[in-house]
Formats: structure tokens, sequence, C-alpha cells
């Protein structure tokens, strides 16, 4: 276990050349549709990290064959036929996705399953969807605390035709539904109570459930999505680069002044963190050359600041709050509330490493300010088992020296190779 990395300050005009990875969010989905896919599916440009590996681990427990070329980012994935699941328990850390996602594709199904996940898993909510679930005939046990993971889920499929959900702590809740919903035994109307969050990734859900042959209607005075069953018969499917993971070297190039190429970056991307990029334009961000799955943006010696609603898209927050720091005029990020309730207390977790280094950061019950300061210094940076902490100020070392990143592997969530990549901006293209 690599305890800890120090982060070199850049040069001013530097040049680099990065890949990010596939996106954790389409992986996942992609392999829950694999999974209820009538025949063998071709996954490209798949992601490996924990939270997909702990989806590929859950998926081959519950039946599923699947091979994997890890250097050809390729996978393969067919699901057993079978109309009970095995009985058994899947642990999946502290993969929100695979947790989530996993509760309703049980429910296609009969069986009983054991859903279980690392400490701090077990401190996110899941009740909204399990009580969705139990209203749809399904029942579900909490092995330890009401409203959280562990859970034991014992199901006879599907059968009733209308549920009524709150996500305004998580999309995630509806995406299991909506990802699991054609493979329910009939008809089903979702009615969305209350706000729903990070919206977006309720689009790139829908938007792959009918690449791969579903039939799902939204009705915007009902509030309500139609799911109509459907079977899944996709060959094969491409996953984009990862957007939020795209949102690090894009802030690099900003509070460097440097010019970053970023390989793999998908241009019409499904995912609502591919809006990063405007903020950043905004902010003086300028992009120099743009391809199909190519981006070169390039910083400023000066940036001005921003004042954003980042409830679409909660993962880039932190990305944001460490660009602020060097940025003329504060930073206001607001209604995102849910970042308390994700790997960590996301708003605590940047006012504490944020402050180390002499910022100004002003946290709110949903948001936050940051005030930049003339001066910064090095610092210790706890980044609470959570890639986004570890990646964001990984940032901050760029400009300001004595940065040290502790327990840095946690970035194997969702970017493993994330500190091989920041290291390839230090080497001048010639
Ligand atoms: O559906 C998804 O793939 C995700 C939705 C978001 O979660 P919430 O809906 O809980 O905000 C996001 O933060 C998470 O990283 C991935
Ligand atoms: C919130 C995140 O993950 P999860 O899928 O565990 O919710 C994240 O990746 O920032």
């Amino acid at each position: 276990m690599l305890k800890y990395i120090n982060i070199k300050p850049i040069e001013e005009g530097f040049k680099g050349i990065v890949t990010i990875p596939g996106s954790k969010s389409i992986s996942n989905r992609a392999l829950i549709l694999g999974a209820l896919s009538e025949k063998k599916v071709i996954l490209k440009n798949m992601l490996f990290s924990d939270d997909t590996l702990y989806m590929i681990e859950g998926l081959k427990k519950l039946g599923a064959a699947i091979d994997i070329s890890q250097d050809k980012k390729i996978l393969t994935i067919e699901m057993k036929p079978q109309e009970t699941l095995p009985t058994c328990e899947l642990f999946i850390g502290n993969a929100g996705t695979a947790m989530r996602f996993l509760a309703s594709y049980i429910a296609t199904k009969k069986g009983e399953i054991t859903l279980t996940g690392n400490k701090r898993m077990k401190e996110r909510p899941i009740k909204d969807l399990v009580g969705a679930l139990e209203n749809l005939g399904v029942t579900i046990k909490y092995l330890e605390k009401e409203g959280f993971p562990p859970i034991k889920i014992i199901s006879k499929g599907v059968s009733k035709s209308f549920v009524e959900i709150d996500c305004s702590k998580s999309s995630q809740y509806l995406s299991s539904l909506l990802l699991s919903g054609s493979y329910f035994k009939h008809p089903l109307e979702i009615k969305i109570k209350d706000t729903l969050v990070s919206k977006p990734y309720v689009s790139m859900t829908l938007n792959m459930v009918k690449d791969f042959g579903g039939n799902i209607t939204f009705d915007e005075n009902k509030n309500s999505f139609f799911i109509t069953p459907k079977k899944f018969t996709l060959d094969e499917y491409t996953i984009e680069g990862d957007m939020s993971s795209a949102s690090y070297f894009l802030g690099a190039a900003l509070i460097g002044n440097g010019t970053i190429t970023i390989k793999n970056f998908f241009k019409n991307s499904l995912q609502g963190d591919k809006d990063f990029l405007n903020i950043l334009i905004k902010m003086g961000l300028e992009v120099l050359d743009e391809k199909e799955k190519e981006i070169t943006v390039c910083g400023k010696h000066s940036y001005t600041a921003i004042d954003v609603n980042l409830n679409n898209t909660p993962d880039v927050a932190q990305t944001l709050a460490v660009i602020g720091l060097f940025a003329k005029g504060n930073t206001i990020v607001r209604d995102v509330a849910n970042m308390r309730i994700k790997e960590t207390d996301r708003i605590t977790a940047l006012n504490n490493e944020i402050s180390k280094l002499g910022g100004l950061f002003l946290e709110e019950k949903d948001g936050f300010t940051i005030i930049p300061q003339d001066s910064y210094h090095g610092a210790t940076i706890e980044t609470y088992d959570d890639h986004r902490m570890a990646m964001s100020l990984a940032l901050a070392g760029l400009k300001i020296p004595g940065i040290k990143i502790l327990n840095p592997e946690c970035v194997s969530k969702t970017f493993p190779n994330f500190f091989e990549e920041l290291n390839n901006i230090y080497n001048r293209e010639e």
C-alpha cells in the first residue's frame, strides 16, 4: 500500500497528453444491461476499476459468464438463463451504482441475495429504493441499520405495475428501476415524488436502455416514466471515456496555465459532466482542438471565478473547488447537498483540507464558497477513502509546493492509473 504521493508544482506553459479511462457510470449500466440481455454482449472501452470489478464479481456470483481482456479494455458478458438466482452474498465495497443497480436486477428474478459493502456503504442511504421495491412486491430485510445496507432481498419477481419513488437523495434509485424495469413481468409506471437530483444520469440511463432495445417514455404532466416489457438483443456497446475523470485534466490545464490533450474524451457524451468543459470555458479555458474522441485545451495566466449550480453534476464539485482557489473572485457552488452522502461528507472534507492549505472555504448545508487568498502553503492531505478528494486536491499541488496526498490508491475506485496519467503532463511534448 502506497502511503502517500508528493505532488510537484508544474511550470507554466507545460504541454502534456493524457488518456482518461472508460466511464464508471456507463460501464456499470452496460454490465447490468448486458446481464439482462438475451445473448452475449461485447463491451468495448470498458473501465476496470474497483467499482466495476465489484459489479463484475457480483454478476459472476449470480451466474454471468464474463470474459475480460483488460489490456484491450474489452469484456464479454452472457448471463446463464435461470429463473432463480443462486442464494449468495455480494460484497460491493463502496460502489453506489453497483449496490443500487443490483437491487432492481435481483428483483427481475426469484432468489435470496444479500447485498453488503464497506463501512461507508453501510452509512449511505438506500431506503427510498428499498421502499419502492417493497411496494412492487419484493421482500427486503435490513440486516443492520434500518434504511442502510446490508440488505437481504427475497424476490419472486415484480408483477405490480405502479410505484412512486423519492429521488431527492440520489438519482441512482430511479436509474436502478429504469435499467431493470424492462424485465419486470408487466408494464410499469414509475412516478417521481419530490425533486430529482443528478438528472443527467437518468438521461444517460434512458439513452442506454433504448440502445439495448428497451422502450421507456416520460409523461411530463404526470412526472412519470412508463416502461414496456422488452427483451434486449444488442450485440456490442462502446463505453465512452469518463467525463468526471476528464475534469481533473481540464482543471490542470487551467490551474497550471498549460496545454493538455485528453484522449478518450467523447465530445457528444451522454454524461452530464461533459458540461464541466463549458463551465471552465466561461472561467477562461480555451479549446485549441476538438476531435470525436480527443480534445486539446489550454489554460490562462489568470482566470475568473464562477457562481454555479452543480445539482446536475455533483461529481465535479471538488475539482471546481480546487480550481476556485486560484481564480480571480469568489467561486460559489450551489445545490449539492447530496455531496454529503457520497464516499465521504465531501463538503466537510473539502473544508478541512482546503483550510489546511491556508484557503478560505465557507461551508453551507448544500454548497460552499471558495475565497481565494494571496498565498497558500503545502500540507498533508487526508483523502477519506474518496477518489475525488485525492484527484482534485492533487491539482492544488500543481501550484502549491509541498502537497502530500495520503492513501493515493483510493483513486482505484474509478481511475486506477490517475497518478501515472498526471505524471504525463510533466513530460514536455517537443
Ligand atoms: O448514476 C450514476 O452513475 C451516478 C449518479 C450520481 O449519484 P447520485 O444520483 O447519488 O447523485 C453520481 O454522483 C455517481 O457518481 C454516479
Ligand atoms: C459518488 C460517486 O460514486 P458512487 O457511484 O459510489 O455513488 C462518485 O464516483 O463520485
